[in-house]
């Protein structure tokens, strides 16, 4: 194992662990298919790849049309007494915790209305939650008493949020900026078919801070940032500048594809010691992301040892819920910093 350690250490920059080398042979022996590997070793995928190259140089895997353990890999796997992945996961709430039972209705209504939604445009890292996973949020906000007759602010609205907030009757008012007038004229058409009132939708770059009157004016936020450390402070930093004080909530989607363990302790090192929030949730695999379309055109592509597009939905997100206390405050500065917003080592799929 020492040895697999030493050489993948070679390759990337992406901290390496024994750990790390289990779980991918774990996924191995569960599955031949890169992306559900990926999916199962929840190792960022550029690790992933690299770990399965140095397998492959030791002669412990062969890659064909898959990724299958050779003989030799097979008495590797005995003598360390590694074991297949086996991930049950709740059939009937996906593993999110929350029921849909008093949901369909608009869950029915949602997907009809974005039967035509604008695709995931590359240049701003899109990539949109399933319906049920859009539904499964309002359940879960309104669970905790965060929508009902409540001012809510949406970060960034590929996912179409706002649409089902919207739908859901309970907030009572919502702002939604993106950075794409795509979407913006998108939930306006639909606000207008809707006759819905209470909803402001505006095209902002988070780059820049919030307009003044956004400030201290919201009691929810929800955002699905990029996940490198300005993106962190550009999407949740403002949206936690942009709550009324303390007790108040703020969502978004953190994944494992593109962030290492160490990247998450920078990340709720941020949360908690920068942002001074508490996190109250961290609910695993919350968001899975419809494919995007683009694959080819990303580092995964370039990255992924064998060139078959993803069938299944592989790339999901946990879901986090943070709360506002005494001396909380968010970020509102200038994040003056181009590609670097979206990509960083353990990116692949911007
Ligand atoms: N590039 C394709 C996947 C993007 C996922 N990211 C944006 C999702 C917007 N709905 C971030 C996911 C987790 N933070």
């Amino acid at each position: 194992m020492e040895k697999i350690l030493e050489k993948v250490r070679a390759k990337s920059e992406i901290p390496v662990y024994d750990k790390s080398v289990e779980n991918v042979l774990s996924a191995i022996l569960t599955s031949s298919d890169f992306w559900k590997i990926v999916d199962l070793s929840e190792e960022p995928l550029p690790l992933v790849a690299d770990i399965i190259r140095v397998l492959e140089e030791e002669g412990l895997v062969k890659i064909g049309e898959g990724i299958e353990f050779t003989e030799k890999g097979n008495e590797f796997i005995k003598s360390y007494g590694i074991g297949k992945r086996e991930d049950d996961v709740c059939e009937c709430c996906e593993g999110r915790g929350v029921s849909l039972k008093n949901y369909e209705d608009l869950l029915k209504k949602f997907k009809e209305i974005v039967k035509n939604r604008p695709m995931p445009k590359h240049e701003y890292d899109q990539g949109f939650v399933t319906p049920e996973c859009t539904v499964s949020r309002i359940a879960l906000m309104n669970s905790r008493g965060d929508l009902f007759n409540k001012d809510v602010l949406v970060l960034g609205d590929d996912d179409l949020t706002s649409i089902a907030l919207m739908l859901s009757n309970l907030p009572r008012k919502i702002v939604v900026v993106d950075i794409d007038d795509r979407l913006i004229n998108f939930i306006k058409n639909v606000a207008e078919e809707l006759n819905y009132k209470n909803i402001e939708v505006i095209t902002l770059d988070l780059r820049k801070p919030l307009p003044e009157k956004y400030s201290r004016a919201f009691d929810t936020f929800i955002t699905d940032p990029p996940e490198t450390v300005y993106a962190v402070k550009t999407f949740i930093g403002r949206g936690i500048s942009a709550l009324k004080g303390e007790r108040r909530a703020g969502y978004f989607g953190i994944t494992r594809r593109e962030s290492s363990l160490d990247k998450w302790r920078e990340i709720q090192r941020t949360l908690i010691n920068e942002f001074n929030v508490v996190i109250t949730d961290i609910i695993r695999n919350f968001n899975h992301y419809v494919n995007w379309g683009y694959e080819e055109e990303t580092r995964a592509w370039r990255l992924t040892p064998v060139k078959k597009k993803p069938e299944d939905i592989w790339y999901k997100s946990y879901m986090f819920r943070i709360e506002t206390l005494k001396d909380s405050k968010g970020f509102e500065g200038d994040v003056d910093v181009g590609d670097e917003l979206y990509n960083d080592a353990e990116s692949s799929t911007t």
